[in-house]
């Protein structure tokens, strides 16, 4: 625990912990040493000369105030670290979030990221103060206590110091089944607060299809499990709970048994047999005391572990020697590419891409199309290098896109998502994420290109209009052109857009394809499309399907060619929307 610690603090939050560790070893030896006093006391006391108690009275309240001022430098340093802790995480944990791949941020991951940074960062920091520092004194207090009790009966020593190993060996064996139970708790508390999350933010769809809490089966069973995790905990380790306490309450009785009768038989004074039985009282709190914050340690070692595990993560790996992308062309490469779905095991993954090979030239358009689940989002996400292709190679402007430092590829693509999300703010903050030191030039500039510029027009505030959070006060295709207003306020050299027109009407959409079009002058597009219009003005069009390319070439080049582009071509034509999807098999 206290290694974890270290760790997670890094050498330069370390000295606090240090000064509060040896303030409290300090302050919990002078404890044991007060306590110890109280024999000599007693038995004068209790004896002949009552003088003989002035030294060791006097003695004993030195020793009391020498604790109190270590104790109070320990408990104002506990909190110290506490606050330290939870900086240093914080800090480390948004450098770490900075750091790591975009593809490790799963739906399980991203939750369980947040529920670190919130509640177990609080959680954490409370340790040093309310766990680790009784936690210290419960076990060098009672050490001190039987190193002590030498000096006063060297027998009832002896049978401490031989009842100790096996006091401790009852404490490990219920320490290690109590946490092989507290990790089956927290990781089922842990799935129980996603499918909560889930539940409550999904109420909509939820709704729209008249699931109630009852028949929501995923929240359903996730409480189920956590209530049988917690029942499985109580179970099984309250017998080690049990056996520890029944343990210290046998050594309290051996050492009272034998202690009556050495007494009996003359070996041992009254006064010390009295002294010593109010130490070995203190001694049983002291060690039953170690046991009770011995569980709340383990809650907090499991959740270091978690912590220290997520700022372990390899981050995404940088070049060395960073190159610049020579002009605003892409090129994939015989590129291959399975998700890994949190595990290790990539290679055992179906390929979602195989073989792709294609090149974008500068300043041109290129559509892509096939059916949902081809392929298409994990090709812009190769490109923007939010993960790494499995096989092949990604050139942006003819450099490998792994040797490219990730500001100066970030600064080469913008990218438009099907999913847009905003930050809370006014639309003009949200647009300006993209280049906060845009002109309003620029900024019209973005939103006529966009069709903001209607946007603003009708909405009373305008620029101003605050979005809420995630974007929720504006309709899909208001949100869709601020996105795009973005990434065209950005100015990067390649442009890709994701399934960007989906939620425009349809003169929105002929506009945009219009400002699409116009761009591809300054610009390298890629327009995973759906839209008709958009993907017959493309200089190229390139079809996935199974995460191949099939067929490539211009509009007129495919429709002749006769092959699936044709044959959707045939059967969408005519259609309003058009949309490339799978075939009847
Ligand atoms: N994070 C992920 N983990 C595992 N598999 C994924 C992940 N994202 C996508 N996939 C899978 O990869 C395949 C390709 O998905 P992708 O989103 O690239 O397809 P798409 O062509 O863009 O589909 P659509 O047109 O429906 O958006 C699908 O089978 C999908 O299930």
């Amino acid at each position: 625990m206290i290694r974890q610690l270290y760790r997670v603090l890094g050498p330069e939050g370390s000295r606090p912990l240090n000064r509060m560790l040896v303030l409290q070893s300090g302050a919990a030896v002078l404890q044991g040493v007060a306590f110890a006093l109280l024999v000599p006391v007693l038995k004068a006391l209790l004896g002949t000369d009552s003088d003989d108690v002035w030294p060791w009275l006097t003695a004993f309240v030195g020793c009391v105030l020498a604790y109190a001022v270590l104790q109070g430098g320990a408990i104002s340093g506990g909190f110290t670290v506490g606050s330290q802790l939870s900086r240093v995480l914080h800090r480390r944990m948004a450098d770490q979030a900075l750091r790591l791949p975009l593809g490790w941020f799963t739906a399980d991951r991203t939750a369980e990221f947040s529920r670190l940074a919130g509640q177990n960062v609080i959680q954490v920091m409370s340790t040093p103060a309310h766990l680790l520092r009784p936690f210290i004194s419960s076990l060098l207090t009672p050490a001190t206590l039987v190193v002590a009790t030498f000096f006063f009966d060297v027998r009832t020593a002896l049978v401490l110091l031989v009842c100790a190993p096996v006091l401790f060996a009852v404490q490990q064996a219920s320490t290690s089944l109590m946490r092989r139970l507290d990790l089956g708790r927290d990781a089922a508390i842990g799935e129980s607060a996603d499918r909560v999350l889930e539940y409550t933010r999904n109420q909509p769809v939820l709704r729209a299809f008249g699931r109630t809490a009852e028949g929501y089966r995923a929240l359903d069973d996730a409480l189920v499990a956590e209530a049988r995790a917690d029942r499985r905990l109580i179970a099984r380790g309250l017998p080690g709970l049990v056996s520890f306490s029944f343990a210290t309450r046998l050594v309290f009785a051996l050492l009272l048994a034998l202690g009556v009768s050495w007494q009996l038989d003359g070996s041992l004074s009254v006064p010390t047999l009295l002294a010593l039985l109010v130490l070995l009282v203190r001694l049983i709190d002291s060690v039953s005391s170690a046991a009770e914050t011995g569980a709340g340690m383990r809650i907090a070692r499991n959740t270091l572990e978690r912590l220290s595990a997520v700022l372990d993560e390899p981050p995404f790996p940088q070049p060395a020697e960073p190159q610049t992308p020579r002009d605003a062309s892409v090129e994939f490469t015989g590129v291959g590419f399975r998700y890994d779905n949190g595990s290790a095991e990539v290679a055992a993954a179906t390929p979602v891409l195989n073989d792709v090979t294609f090149r974008l030239p500068e300043r041109s358009m290129t559509a892509l199309v096939g059916p949902s689940g081809a392929g298409k989002t994990t090709i812009a996400g190769l490109l923007a290098r939010f993960r790494d292709a499995t096989e092949g190679t990604v050139r942006v402007g003819g450099v490998d896109v792994r040797e490219i430092a990730a500001d100066d590829l970030a600064a080469h693509v913008s990218l438009v998502f099907q999913d847009v999300y905003l930050f809370d703010g006014t639309i003009e903050e949200n647009v300006r994420i993209a280049a906060p030191d845009a002109g309003p030039g620029e900024l019209d500039t973005a939103a006529a290109l966009s069709g903001l510029d209607r946007v603003i027009e009708e909405l009373p505030d305008g620029w101003a209009t605050k979005v809420g959070v995630g974007g929720a006060r504006l309709s899909g295709g208001q949100r869709q052109r601020v996105s795009i207003a973005r990434a065209l306020l950005k100015d990067a050299p390649i442009l890709v857009l994701d399934e960007a027109t989906a939620a425009l009407d349809q003169e929105n959409e002929a506009l945009f394809a219009e400002a699409v079009h116009t761009l591809t002058e300054r610009k390298t597009l890629l327009v995973i499309a759906h839209r008709l219009s958009t993907v017959a003005r493309a200089d190229q069009i390139l079809v996935l399907e199974d995460g191949e390319i099939s067929e490539r070439g211009t509009h007129e080049e495919l429709v002749t060619a006769g092959g699936t582009y044709a044959a959707f071509w045939e059967r969408r034509a005519q259609a309003h929307g058009w949309r490339l999807e799978a075939g009847p098999s």
